[in-house]
């Protein structure tokens, strides 16, 4: 099981909404995967600014001073809003990296959850609808967003192990389904320096996009090689800055529906995720079909 959402829009005047109904969505994904949920939203990015956000599990003792600190060590401004567990930082772009590897002194217990111009991840072991409430997402704005509730198949129950999986600036995936060669292709991507937090195969299939990503490739083009290079089942859906990307397998045995209007593209495992968004009754609605690439991009 696992259970996908996905929502990419196309009119500005649903940006305010778009926490709102994606929440509203993974909920009623809840039977699909209760252990853990996350959501990946992007945000309109600022120009020159970017975010990092960070997760504790001693928010209070890591939080508390985590600006300022990070501000002197990266030598810039940092602004920071604590929400639960995670932390978004708000930084000068081209201190991004410098940010990162700060962090690994400054609290070295703490994870990032994502790092871009846009993005900010939320993601916790329990139900969607307590996820969702403890980060206040659905008082959240922006442009894309992809969420995922958990079934647990290839590793532990924890917080790094919920989906989205992030491994490259601005970019996140989930995945239903699971791998039988994730082994063989991280210990490939170790070796071109990619590096893993976790055991999970959605992990390798988010690292594998992100080094096609590196490497050059289009977004089309990286998702196109998961069909040549990755064994196993899987539905996924890919964020990026500016898009939005759905791929299965050859065999397809994990279900997806997609829908489109002048409004939204939207991503569901089942249809009964989407029937609430505005305009579906006369959305053109599909099961996107096996081994296709499907992207959009502004
Ligand atoms: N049930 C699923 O689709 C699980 C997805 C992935 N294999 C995981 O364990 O996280």
């Amino acid at each position: 099981m696992c259970g996908i959402v996905g929502l990419f829009l196309k009119d500005p005047k649903l940006e305010p909404q778009l926490g709102a109904m994606l929440t509203d969505m993974l909920i009623t994904m809840t039977d699909r995967g209760p252990d853990s949920a996350g959501i990946a939203i992007y945000g309109r990015p600022e120009k020159g600014k970017a975010k990092l956000t960070v997760q504790s599990a001693n928010p209070d003792a890591d939080f508390a001073t985590l600006a300022d600190d990070l501000g002197k060590a990266i030598a810039g401004k940092v602004t920071g809003v604590v929400k639960d567990t995670h932390m978004v930082l708000e930084l000068p772009e081209d201190r991004l990296e410098a940010a990162r590897h700060a962090m690994r002194d400054l609290r070295p217990k703490a994870k990032v959850m994502s790092a871009g111009e846009g993005i900010e991840i939320y993601k916790e072991v329990g139900l969607p609808k307590d996820v969702a409430a403890r980060f206040e997402v659905s008082r959240m704005s922006g442009t894309h967003g992809i969420g995922h509730t958990r079934m647990a198949t290839e590793s532990a129950v924890t917080t790094m192990g919920a989906h989205p999986f992030s491994t490259g600036a601005d970019q996140c995936l989930v995945h239903n389904g699971s791998l039988s060669n994730h082994n063989s292709v991280r210990r490939v991507l170790r070796q071109a320096g990619m590096t893993f937090e976790t055991e999970n195969d959605t992990e390798v299939a988010a690292a594998f996009i992100s080094h096609k990503l590196q490497e050059g490739a289009k977004l089309g083009e990286a998702m196109e090689a998961t069909l040549t290079d990755l064994d196993g089942f899987f539905t996924f859906v890919v964020g990026t800055k500016n898009g939005f990307g759905v791929v299965r397998d050859p065999i397809a045995c994990k279900p997806a529906v997609m829908a489109e209007t002048d409004q939204y593209v939207a991503f569901g495992s089942e249809y009964r995720a989407m029937v609430n968004l505005p305009g579906i009754d006369n959305a053109r609605v599909w099961e996107p079909e096996p081994a296709t690439v499907y992207f959009w991009e502004r």
